[in-house]
């Protein structure tokens, strides 16, 4: 993919707090499910912003080969999902989103950002990113120097 949409420490913080603020009152909530491991500083921001210290998380590998394939669930917070709020850092295919969708069926599902194809599959989220652009999370990338352009 091309073209990327670069987020930073910052904007992550700034955006999870406003989905926090969509997740109030707080206390309707038993805890947090991070899918790991790209909701894992989503829900670290989300649990400071609710005061919520019941953390758990679902760990998926979804790999075949050095391609992205069949999910393989490695551990499993327990339950349906009741009370709960699942955080995935993005949905771009869905696939992860299908997975957790019939894993925790009552839980509230929310993702930072969202691609076309995976929209629907979520309780909310935050930033719209086109199908044909790939997400650079803050954990993948640093600040490196570049050559001026008349170099
Ligand atoms: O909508 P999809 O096409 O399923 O893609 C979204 C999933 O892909 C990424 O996780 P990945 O499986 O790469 O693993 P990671 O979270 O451990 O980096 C991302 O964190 C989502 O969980
Ligand atoms: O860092 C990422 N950026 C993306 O756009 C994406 N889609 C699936 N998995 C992803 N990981
Ligand atoms: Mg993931």
């Amino acid at each position: 993919m091309s073209k990327k949409f670069l987020i930073t420490w910052d904007n992550m913080q700034m955006y999870t707090r406003e989905l926090a603020e969509r997740l109030l009152p707080a206390t309707q909530w038993k805890g947090i499910i991070a899918v790991s491991r790209g909701g894992l500083v989503p829900a670290a921001i989300l649990a400071r912003e609710l005061g919520l210290r019941h953390v758990d998380t679902i760990c998926i590998a979804s790999y075949d080969h050095d391609q992205k394939g069949e999910a393989n669930i490695l551990k499993q917070a327990p339950g349906d999902g009741e009370g709960f709020i699942v955080v995935d850092d993005l949905v771009d295919t869905g696939s992860t989103a299908k997975l957790i969708r019939e894993l925790y069926p009552k839980a509230r599902f929310v993702t930072v950002c969202a691609k076309p194809a995976g929209a629907s599959l979520v309780d909310d989220y935050i930033v719209d990113i086109p199908q044909d652009t790939w997400i650079e999370q803050p954990w993948d990338t640093g600040v490196s120097f570049r050559a001026p352009l008349h170099k």
